[in-house]
């Protein structure tokens, strides 16, 4: 027996993906975990996903949602392990059937960063060279970036943050824009040359923080989890966050960026959705109830379709179709 729900509990088996920052990310869960339950054992199963094993194809391109998540979820319908840990911007805000997102955990500072090369450490984002080459995978950050500068030339990169990391040293790149709290949870944030201000970037949904993803109706194991690891503040900004993406349709892998700021029991959200080239960009911000995140979540979603987002987003799924 090694379900959670049996009161002669054993084993509670872990998911996680191989990569070096899934497994730092999994084991820090375990250890929460471990720390208040010492009576369970818990066990790390590790799966590749599709998104580890397509190293070759821009992210964006490959579009499937589910990309860093779907064996894993299988995993769980097939009773294989009994949750999986996510960074909760790879997971999808459409979970299917069965399946919930049970805790979100405390976020790390969820703003992206500027690495460099060498030859640039006495240079920041603003002062970079006409045609520096910026490494990103992402459309949202190449979206954003392209606005504020257009005389820089933007490369996809793909590969684990080593891999990336490689490749800016060599040369092939003069900086790349990275995850802070990736850098941060791998031990590099020595690396971070810049965090990039929200006036220039807004972050990724969820950036930052953990999802863990259970069957909806395993009511002891989210209860465990609720208690080793759910960081409400945080999980209020998430939900805001990912209602307002599963209202404009979009992914991890389209440009839409977010900010979200606790005051008191005041939640404000800004978010964006731009173009690919950087031209077009629509912008609001709305406050609310922190007492009702997704509401606020919904009403800037619409705020910005009333400004014309959907037609940015439709023209780029038209043009990602046409490959
Ligand atoms: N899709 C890649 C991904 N997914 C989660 C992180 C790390 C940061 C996080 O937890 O948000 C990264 C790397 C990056 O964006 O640089």
């Amino acid at each position: 027996m090694t379900s959670a729900v049996s009161s002669s509990i054993t084993t509670i088996r872990i998911g996680s993906r191989k990569s070096q920052l899934a497994l730092i990310q999994t084991y820090w869960v375990k250890e929460e975990l471990s720390k208040k339950f010492p009576n369970i054992k818990f066990e790390v199963h590790t799966m590749s996903t599709k998104g580890d094993k397509i190293l070759d194809v821009p992210l964006a391109k490959i579009g499937d949602k589910a990309l860093f998540t779907k064996e894993l979820e299988l995993g769980m319908m097939n009773r294989e392990i009994d949750f999986a840990v996510h960074s909760l911007k790879d997971l999808p805000t459409r979970l299917p059937e069965g399946l919930g997102l049970a805790v979100i955990s405390e976020r790390e500072n969820p703003a992206d960063a500027l690495v460099v090369h060498e030859k640039h450490k006495d240079k920041q984002i603003e002062t970079l060279p006409k045609g520096a080459v910026i490494g990103t995978s992402s459309l949202r950050r190449l979206a954003q970036l392209r606005h504020h500068f257009p005389h820089f030339e933007f490369k996809d990169v793909r590969g684990n943050l080593n891999t990336r990391l490689a490749k800016l040293d060599s040369g092939e790149y003069d900086a790349l824009i990275l995850a802070a709290a990736g850098l941060g949870r791998l031990g590099m944030s020595d690396r971070i040359h810049q965090v990039i201000p929200k006036e220039i970037s807004l972050h990724a949904v969820g950036q930052g923080a953990l999802g863990i993803e259970c069957l909806s109706d395993n009511e002891k194991l989210i209860s465990l989890l609720k208690e080793a690891i759910e960081h409400p503040p945080t999980r209020d900004r998430c939900l805001a966050e990912r209602a307002f993406l599963r209202d404009l349709e979009g992914g991890c892998q389209v440009p839409i960026g977010v900010n979200t700021e606790i005051n008191g029991d005041q939640l404000t959200m800004t978010g964006i959705v731009a173009s690919i080239d950087g031209t077009k960009r629509i912008q609001d911000t709305v406050t609310g109830s922190l007492s009702e995140p997704e509401k606020l979540g919904s009403e800037l979603a619409h705020c910005l379709r009333e400004q014309g987002a959907q037609e940015i987003l439709d023209e780029i799924f038209a043009t990602l179709e046409r490959g």
